[in-house]
């Protein structure tokens, strides 16, 4: 059973993971080897405690469970029933993680992985016990999104799988266990084909990003929330989807680089939110306030397609 968990990586992801999986009544022990994203992270903790509050996730009959920093990734892992790694999307970083854990962790320790989409199989070629490696890919921002995708890579036993898939479903969450280790597992293969049309539009002139925006948001985003792809084409009709796709497939972005338009603005260190700049700008002020009207529309949607409003 798990109860002690250790996440390794206190970045994006980090912090609303802890503070969801403590939510649980799980003991959550998080390290970050910048000293800076360990005080990051603690400031903001509390903020996504009170989303959790917002959303009315309560804690377990046996209570609550706590977030403890530390600077010492010996400390952190030591006891842990399972380890999330939640470090840059490199395999070389993550196998450093995972040989830096190997002679720390217990025989029945877990290793999960929250890769966006480096297979499973890859990783776990760095670990000395594989079978006891999975993939636990969480959506952002991991304290709201209710969704994780759990996958195997070749060497994982079954019995990760399902232990990974119980943890999540007995804190309240919603596992979807993808049945083959593919690059991008299910979500991001469907996110970034979504992606690169948009950039794609967006680059040859299109349309303004704005308006590709609220294009999306207001049109398919909406919609797909409530019914999702499979169940939309029976919406709109196979025959439908049959004699648009045939000449529109052939037209859409095939490309298989990263556009020219992305890697001028990661050259430039425009990464988004974290630079204050990317697609749009953003002042610091204008970063909390839409931090925290996101929040609470992601609330908001959420109470109701639970058929909590
Ligand atoms: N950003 C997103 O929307 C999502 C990201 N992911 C995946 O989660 C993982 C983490 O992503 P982010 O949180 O966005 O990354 P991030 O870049 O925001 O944070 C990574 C953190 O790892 C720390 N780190 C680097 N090397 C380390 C080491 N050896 N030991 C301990 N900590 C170390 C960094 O100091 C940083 O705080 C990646 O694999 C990413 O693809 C998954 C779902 C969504
Ligand atoms: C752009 C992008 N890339 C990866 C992920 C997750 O792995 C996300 C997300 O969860 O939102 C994303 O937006």
């Amino acid at each position: 059973m798990i109860q002690r968990i250790a996440i390794i990586g206190l970045g994006t992801m980090g912090p609303g993971m802890a503070a969801r999986l403590a939510r649980g009544g799980l003991q959550v022990v998080a390290y970050d080897v910048a000293p800076a994203a360990i005080e990051r992270a603690r400031s903001i903790l509390g903020i996504a405690e009170g989303v959790l509050d917002s959303l009315g996730v309560t804690s377990p009959a046996s209570g609550a469970g706590t977030v403890r920093f530390t600077d010492d990734i010996a400390d952190a892992v030591s006891g842990a029933d399972l380890v999330i790694e939640n470090v840059p999307e490199n395999i070389s970083i993550k196998a450093d993680v995972y040989r830096a854990i190997d002679g720390l962790i217990g025989p029945e320790t877990l290793v999960a992985s929250d890769t966006s989409g480096i297979p499973i199989t890859k990783l776990q070629a760095h670990i000395s016990h594989p079978e006891r490696m999975v993939g636990m890919h969480w959506s952002n921002p991991p304290h709201i999104i209710p969704m994780i995708e759990v996958i195997a890579g070749e060497k994982t036993a079954p019995q990760t799988v399902a232990t990974i898939r119980d943890l999540i479903r007995s804190i309240g969450l919603l596992p979807v266990v993808v049945k083959k280790d593919v690059p991008g597992f299910v979500e991001n293969r469907v996110l970034y084909a979504l992606l690169r049309e948009a950039v794609d539009l967006v680059e040859r002139g299109v349309i303004d990003p704005e308006d590709l925006d609220t294009c999306v948001s207001w049109g398919i985003g909406y919609k797909i929330a409530v019914i999702g792809p499979m169940a939309l084409l029976d919406m709109a009709g196979l025959d439908i989807y049959k004699s648009v796709s045939s000449f529109l497939n052939a037209d859409l972005s095939n490309r298989d680089d990263v556009a020219p338009m992305v890697l001028q603005k990661t050259n430039a260190s425009k990464f988004g939110i974290k630079s204050g700049e990317g697609m749009f700008s953003y002042t610091p002020e204008q970063i909390k306030a839409l931090q925290g009207e996101r929040a609470r529309k992601l609330v908001a949607v959420r109470r109701i397609l639970e058929g909590r409003e």
